[in-house]
């Protein structure tokens, strides 16, 4: 299957420091993944560069042929003083339809905000906007830089679950940045951890479990674990496509603990 955007051995310097080096990744249709990592470890860069925003200072970055990107970038300011509605914020850049811009608010669990003002909404609706903005189009790919900053731990919870319905509903891709582990965890197919250059990638339970992991993030989760447990009580012999052995029925018995 061809990827919907793919890089190989992708470095990215900001000056003459590397931000990323050695990244290899590809995103297929319909899947949803993360990249996870530490502060500074290369993450938004990495998603620049996919995104074309960036060139790299080696390897490459394909994208497939006419592919729709939607993007949702980490945060958005809007101008306190400006009024604009939901519905005249979904005109930019393009105008579009008052039936698209209810679909795309109906897709992003918003249905009722086309009238409110963009500076009233709570930051949970405010992301949906933005998520409404992007699935607008018709992607095929979905990037989302953090988009759950500012969140609390439920509402970062309920996004990751409006993403999940976006996929299924659009079918398309999904690709984003977070450093909210355990809650982005439950909601992605594949997980790549990354600090510089990627350190592990998997299924989540892989990469939890896998100990260039636990060096960067450690184990000390606390109960977000076990709201990641609670929803993927899955059988792990299924878990595939890594070269990351090891046993992954060790450490399930602390997470009961907690
Ligand atoms: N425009 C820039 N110019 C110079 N250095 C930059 C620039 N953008 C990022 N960097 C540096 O590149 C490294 C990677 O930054 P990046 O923003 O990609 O990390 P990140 O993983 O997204 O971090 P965070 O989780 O804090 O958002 C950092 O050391 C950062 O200071």
């Amino acid at each position: 299957m061809t990827a919907l955007i793919s890089a190989e051995g992708v470095e990215v310097r900001h000056g003459k420091a590397v931000a990323v080096q050695g990244v290899s990744l590809n995103i297929q249709k319909g899947e949803i993944v993360t990249i996870v990592g530490p502060n500074g470890s290369g993450k938004s860069t990495m998603l620049r560069a996919l995104i074309g925003a960036i060139a790299p200072s080696k390897g490459r970055v394909r994208r497939a042929k006419g592919l729709r990107l939607g993007y949702v970038p980490q945060s958005l300011r809007i101008d306190s003083t400006l009024p604009m509605t939901v519905r005249r914020f979904l005109d930019l850049p393009v105008r579009v339809s008052d039936a698209a811009a209810q679909e795309a608010l109906e897709a992003a669990g918003v249905a009722g905000v086309a009238q409110r003002q963009m500076v009233d909404l709570s930051g949970g609706q405010f992301q949906r906007v933005l998520l409404a903005r992007a699935v607008m189009h018709g992607p095929d790919l979905l990037i989302l830089d953090e988009p759950t900053q500012g969140l609390d731990q439920p509402g970062q919870a309920a996004f990751y679950r409006q993403i999940e319905e976006v996929r299924a509903k659009l079918g398309c891709a999904v690709l984003m940045v977070s450093h909210e582990l355990h809650v982005v965890m439950s909601a992605s197919d594949r997980v790549i951890c990354l600090n510089g250059h990627i350190c592990c990638e998997g299924t989540p339970e892989v990469v939890r479990a896998a100990p260039a992991y636990r060096e960067l993030f450690g184990t000390g989760t606390g109960g977000a674990l076990a709201l990641y447990r609670h929803e993927h009580d899955h059988d792990h012999m299924h878990d595939h496509g890594h070269d990351h052995s090891h046993d992954h029925s060790h450490d399930h018995s602390h997470e009961a603990a907690e």
